[in-house]
């Protein structure tokens, strides 16, 4: 052998250790002997790592519940290429994966497992918007209908929007115990969650979804402490205005009444489990339903169906 040769047997025998070491590392993370975050750590600590070597693609997909498909959306998300490798991260991708493997990845990992997810937040910051996108993009996510006394309104049906009720049928749902939680919201109309069609659900193996406020969100995680609470957010607070005069359903003064308010249930997100800022409503969809560890299930079930 000629020394040319000899380089090229070296390298080639180096590049299959290489690999190996990649696969055994994506092994350990998948069977949960080893952290992703451990992972990104020593890719970082040193540019000679096998971990440095190995694309942020292939970490992410060997977490278990994490497949290519919503893997892409991820990193799409976390403004990472698809090639991309450990040791080519720039700062704020690297805070951006690292925030992501050590809050979000680990829900996921609980595979198999059913979820109660709550999405709350300020008055027009896009719950009912980002429901509707959830509903109409996302057909294996089960949509809590709510019951209200308020009086519906046009374009808004019965069963599907809301079941409207008068105060009298809704207070002997309340002596029934059939809300798994209910309240007065923005000091006028009272809403409630049924608690039937939810305990079914999730007996039956599927996650749900529910968009109620924040009072009603403190009650839940209070019953059901294994429940998820995500609070949307609004880009800004001049955004956020600009969302409900623009919405034009309320009247000025019933706009202030809301924005006092908001300015409270602001002060609460830190109560709440996950933040996902609206900026972009398919964006926050995504976020949203990634945090559900969705079941696919063959068809909607009565009582649980999309807001309209
Ligand atoms: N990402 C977004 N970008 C721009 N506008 C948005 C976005 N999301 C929602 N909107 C708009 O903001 C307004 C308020 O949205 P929506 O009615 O969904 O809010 P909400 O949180 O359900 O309000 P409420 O709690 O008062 O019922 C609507 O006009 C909607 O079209
Ligand atoms: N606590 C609950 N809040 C709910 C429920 N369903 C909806 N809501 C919230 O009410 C306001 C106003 O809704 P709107 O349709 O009249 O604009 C909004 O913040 C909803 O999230 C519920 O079952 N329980």
């Amino acid at each position: 052998m000629n020394p040319p040769e000899v380089d090229r047997a070296a390298a080639s025998r180096a590049a299959v250790a290489a690999r190996r070491a990649r696969a055994a590392i994506k092994r350990a993370v998948n069977e949960r002997r080893l952290s992703a975050v451990s992972v990104l750590d020593n890719a970082l600590r040193s540019t000679e790592s096998v971990e440095a070597t190995m694309r942020v693609r292939d970490l992410l997909q060997s977490i278990p519940g994490l497949g290519p498909v919503r893997v892409e959306r991820i990193m799409e998300r976390l403004g990472i290429a698809p090639t991309k490798k450990l040791a080519g991260l720039g700062v704020h991708q690297q805070e951006r994966l690292r925030e992501y493997l050590s809050q979000r990845a680990p829900q996921i990992e609980r595979d198999g497992e059913t979820r109660l997810v709550v999405l709350a937040g300020p008055t027009a910051v896009g719950k009912g918007t980002v429901s509707t996108y959830i509903r109409e993009n996302y057909p294996e996510v089960c949509l809590s209908v709510s019951a209200t006394t308020r009086a519906p309104r046009p374009g808004e049906v019965e069963g599907v929007s809301y079941y409207f009720l008068d105060d009298e049928r809704f207070d002997s749902m309340v002596d029934a115990g059939e809300f798994l939680e209910w309240a007065v919201v923005h000091n006028k109309s009272r809403y409630g969650t049924p608690r039937p069609p939810i305990d079914d659900a999730l007996a039956s193996g599927r996650s749900v979804l529910l968009e109620i406020d924040i009072q009603g969100a403190r009650q839940v995680k209070a019953a059901m402490p294994e429940a998820v609470l995500v609070f949307l957010l609004p880009p800004t607070w001049d955004e956020l205005v600009r969302r409900l005069i623009g919405r034009g359903t309320e009247t000025p003064e019933e706009q202030e009444r809301r924005l006092t308010t908001a300015k409270v249930e602001l002060a609460a997100q830190d109560e709440f489990d996950h933040r996902v800022v609206n900026s972009d409503v398919q964006a926050a969809a995504a976020e949203v339903v990634e945090l559900m560890q969705i079941q696919k299930a063959p068809a909607q079930e009565a009582g649980l169906r999309g807001k309209e």
